[in-house]
């Protein structure tokens, strides 16, 4: 089942870009991963698809509504923690928590308590007295008491300490092997790729890769070392070059019998030619050149 599913879904702030053309699909149970440089369009999507924001054109659809139309009943089974957490002022945590469930018409009390306690969030000071990682914490209690079907996530982890992090991926795992839909937002690759079995890659606010992430991980690029004085220039398809003494090292993309003779005609001391790591796949994707769909 389509549990979110967008169609050219386009956004634009007044001339500014903010989404264009957006094709998504979520289905039922997936842990789905959304990543993107800044500015790509990562929020303006999740604020659209939410019906916060009205789209310029195109449509989403969650839970096979119309969130423009049906989005109280939609909000309902959703929970959603926005990047930046804002609260009323003056408010104990426990209020916020309760205000949090008493607007979805829940008793919350036994769930929000366990989130607490595995947070390891005091719910009776001020909210106003809080760090920045503790304001988050609340807001994931928000986001996840009412054991929402689709779990919308927007950098969740930003201000979290790494036993926080951890204990909140542990959570959210737990839900998801329990049926909730995750869609989470992240410009952290490790988040995604640890977590997520599918991710879309947004930059300049197009999708330029979906797919699982186990196949945006492959790629043809290699990533070379050469200890000798190699002419790069006579080869295309050579990227992210570092020199350092001696030695050169560079991500190619290239036709391998093209680079083996160029490193024939050269003197060579020694070679390596190894897959790279996922952080540099990934930068492949968000370069301009780089564009995969
Ligand atoms: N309220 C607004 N008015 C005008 N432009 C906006 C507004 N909100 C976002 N934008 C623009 O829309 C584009 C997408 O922004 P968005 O915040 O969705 O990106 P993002 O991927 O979430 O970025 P980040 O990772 O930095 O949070 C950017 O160019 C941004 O400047």
């Amino acid at each position: 089942m389509e549990i979110i599913k967008t169609t050219k879904l386009t956004k634009y702030y007044g001339k500014a870009r903010g989404i264009t053309q957006l094709d998504l699909t979520v289905t039922q149970g997936e842990f789905f991963g959304f990543i993107g440089p800044n500015g790509a369009g990562k929020s303006t999507t999740i604020r659209t698809l939410l019906g916060l924001i009205a789209p310029t054109s195109g449509s989403a659809m969650i839970f096979g509504k119309d969130v423009t139309k049906e989005k109280e009943t939609i909000l309902q089974n959703i929970g959603y923690l926005p990047s930046e957490a804002l609260f009323y002022q003056g408010m104990k945590v426990k209020d916020v928590l309760k205000l949090s469930a008493d607007l979805r018409k829940k008793d919350c009390t036994a769930e929000s308590k366990l989130l607490c306690e595995r947070l390891r969030l005091d719910t009776d000071r001020k909210n106003d007295d809080l760090s920045f990682g503790n304001r988050k914490k609340v807001a994931i209690v928000c986001a996840l008491q009412h054991r929402p079907k689709l779990l919308v996530l927007d950098e969740p982890t930003i201000g979290l300490d790494p036993l926080m992090q951890k204990e909140f991926f542990d959570i959210l795992r737990e839900r998801n092997k329990e049926g909730t839909t995750i869609f989470l937002s992240s410009h952290i690759l490790s988040e995604i790729q640890h977590n997520c079995t599918r991710a879309a890659i947004i930059r300049d606010g197009r999708i330029i890769a979906c797919n699982s992430v186990e196949a945006l991980s492959k790629t043809s690029v290699k990533c070379i070392t050469v200890h000798g004085s190699v002419p790069l220039e006579r080869l295309s398809g050579v990227r992210d070059r570092k020199d350092t003494e001696g030695s050169v090292r560079f991500l190619y993309s290239g036709a391998m019998d093209s680079l083996l003779r160029v490193l024939s005609s050269v003197q060579v001391d020694d070679l390596t030619i190894t897959e790279p790591d996922l952080e540099e796949i990934f930068l492949h994707y968000y370069e301009k050149d780089g564009e995969t769909v």
